[in-house]
């Protein structure tokens, strides 16, 4: 069997952008031996509140942590779309580029994987790629329910990733480093340094463009 071009595609509020991000998007691209890893910031991401900051700033963060790593690259076509960011809509236009014969592997955390069953036609997402799911610290899945059954049904080997172009769900275990956005926003609304939880160019972005300065902003 003829083993396939593999895409990673990690997406994001990234708001901003971290280590605990990046970390994972390069483990995920050499573990699984993937041809490419693109990070996809969202415009509106459909499940929370409008972040503060704007696509513009978020992309421009992850543009520049991404240019210190040459194995990540950025997909910005959520912020040319000015509506909800769903994901099935973004693999249907990769899927039109690529066409049928490249794997797609959306990347998501635990923490995502717990509430997919609430996104914009979730059980339409197999048919268009394949869900991979790392592990995050405080992070489990339930045992019993809708979301672990359809694991269950569609869970596969990492090795398959390369031989199918979609349809199935690959867990992944990884080093995860337990860091959150909102504890960066928090840090930096509280007056202190988040240098050496995120890459130093995003910080000095941050500085500048003096970003998370407002009390409350972590939540
Ligand atoms: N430290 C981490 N380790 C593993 N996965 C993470 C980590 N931080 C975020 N993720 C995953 O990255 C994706 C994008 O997350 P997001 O941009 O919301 O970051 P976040 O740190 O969770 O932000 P927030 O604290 O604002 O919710 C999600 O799939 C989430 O599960
Ligand atoms: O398609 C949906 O309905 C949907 C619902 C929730 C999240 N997502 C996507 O999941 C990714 C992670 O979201 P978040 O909020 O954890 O940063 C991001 O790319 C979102 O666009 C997508």
């Amino acid at each position: 069997m003829n083993t396939l071009k593999t895409l990673g595609l990690f997406g994001g509020t990234f708001d901003p952008i971290h280590n605990g991000h990046l970390r994972m998007a390069l483990e995920w691209k050499q573990q699984l031996g993937l041809d490419e890893m693109r990070l996809l910031p969202c415009h509106q991401p459909p499940h929370r509140d409008k972040p503060g900051r704007s696509s513009e700033d978020r992309a421009a963060m992850v543009r520049l942590a991404v240019e210190e790593c040459s194995e990540l690259t950025v997909d910005e076509r959520e912020l040319r779309r000015d509506k909800p960011s769903y994901t099935v809509e973004t693999l249907q236009e990769i899927r039109q580029e690529v066409g049928a014969d490249v794997s797609l592997c959306w990347c998501v955390g635990m923490d995502s994987l717990v509430t997919l069953n609430q996104w914009y036609r979730w059980r339409d997402l197999l048919g268009l790629a394949h869900l991979v799911v790392a592990a995050r610290p405080g992070w489990g899945l339930p045992l019993t329910g809708e979301i672990p059954d359809w694991v269950a049904e569609h869970k596969m080997a990492a090795e398959e990733l390369h031989l199918k172009p979609h349809g199935g769900v690959v867990v992944t275990e990884q080093s995860l480093l337990d860091i959150s956005a909102t504890e960066i926003r928090h840090i930096i609304s509280v007056g202190q340094s988040p240098e050496f939880l995120l890459p130093s160019a995003v910080w000095h972005y941050i500085e500048k463009a003096k970003l998370y300065q407002d009390p409350g902003v972590g939540s």
